[in-house]
């Protein structure tokens, strides 16, 4: 891995609270970086240093020789979850005042293709789907061609065909040798497109790695679920199962003993579904709450 960015032992402080508490990682280039955990865990703090937007009370981050996001901005492009656009501006006159403000910018051509902005160039922003006005603010952060990407839960609030969409987008633009720095809290976006991960909570880090090396690390058991009607609550209590409104939720990890169980118990195996664990199942493990609890 070639590291583009380094965060070494970086704290921030306000009057009473340890927003940041002496965490340091390393994004490696061309990588998408995810940035995880729960409400004020500490997520936006770490972003907005990184991004040169506020100062860190102790600690260093290094880009290109570049230090705590000084000069930073010209290399970077930034996709915060409330832009407020001009309204009255179409799409393409929009991406021209912004493109007004760089020396350097991407062809316009190339940014319309890249995020996909064809169908909607000539409509006014006021007129723009929650997913269409996602697209555009993606492409003003690619504005000046930036080497890194910061995304602030860039899919928040979009229905799931436009979240698809946009994470299609997503991966085109790492291809062109781009690093993406993501917050999100959806564990399937994060699943679908973070290369490492880096789990925060209280303000420190409480795992890092790729989605595959922590799903392998904290879970060698698959979950196998049954309709309720099928499994005698005995039968489940004497197991250890767990009892979910419509469904026994049993935890194995050796799927095949687990289904002689059933079997020799005489359970049908009709409606039966196995599930390996995701990031939800880690992110519940780790911080002990959901995301969107
Ligand atoms: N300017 C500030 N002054 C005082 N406390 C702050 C300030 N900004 C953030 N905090 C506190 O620091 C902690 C971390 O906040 P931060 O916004 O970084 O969390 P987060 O992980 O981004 O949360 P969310 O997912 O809700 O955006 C919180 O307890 C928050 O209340």
């Amino acid at each position: 891995m070639q590291p583009v960015i380094c965060v070494e032992q970086l704290t921030k402080v306000y009057d009473e609270v340890v927003a940041v508490d002496n965490i340091s990682f390393t994004i490696g280039r061309g990588h998408c970086f995810g940035l995880l955990g729960p409400n004020g865990a500490g997520k936006t703090t770490t972003i907005e240093i990184m991004e040169g937007i506020i100062a860190p009370s102790r600690g260093q981050v290094h880009y290109r020789g570049l230090t705590n996001g000084r000069d930073i901005s010209h290399q970077i492009g930034i996709q915060f979850q409330h832009t407020a656009l001009q309204d009255y501006l179409t799409v393409k006159e929009t991406l021209e005042l912004f493109a007004a403000f760089y020396h350097q910018t991407l062809p316009l051509e190339q940014l319309v293709v890249l995020c996909d902005l064809q169908e909607f160039l000539h409509r006014d922003n006021r007129l723009l789907s929650g997913g269409q006005r996602q697209r555009l603010l993606l492409a003003l952060a690619l504005i000046n061609d930036p080497a890194i990407v910061f995304l602030d839960e860039p899919t928040t609030g979009l229905d799931p065909q436009a979240r698809r969409h946009f994470w299609q987008l997503l991966k085109n633009i790492k291809r062109e040798d781009k690093t993406l720095v993501l917050t999100t809290h959806y564990m399937d976006e994060a699943e679908q497109l973070c290369d490492e991960i880096v789990v925060m909570d209280h303000g420190g880090i409480i795992e890092a790695g790729t989605p595959q090396q922590l799903l392998s690390k904290h879970f060698d058991e698959v979950f196998i679920y049954l309709p309720r009607e099928q499994i005698s609550r005995a039968l489940a209590e004497q197991h250890h199962w767990r009892l979910l409104a419509d469904r026994v939720e049993i935890t194995s990890k050796n799927v095949e003993q687990t289904l002689a169980l059933l079997i020799a118990n005489r359970v049908s195996l009709e409606g039966l579904h196995v599930k390996s664990a995701n990031l939800d199942d880690l992110f519940l493990k780790l911080t002990g709450h959901c995301l969107r609890a």
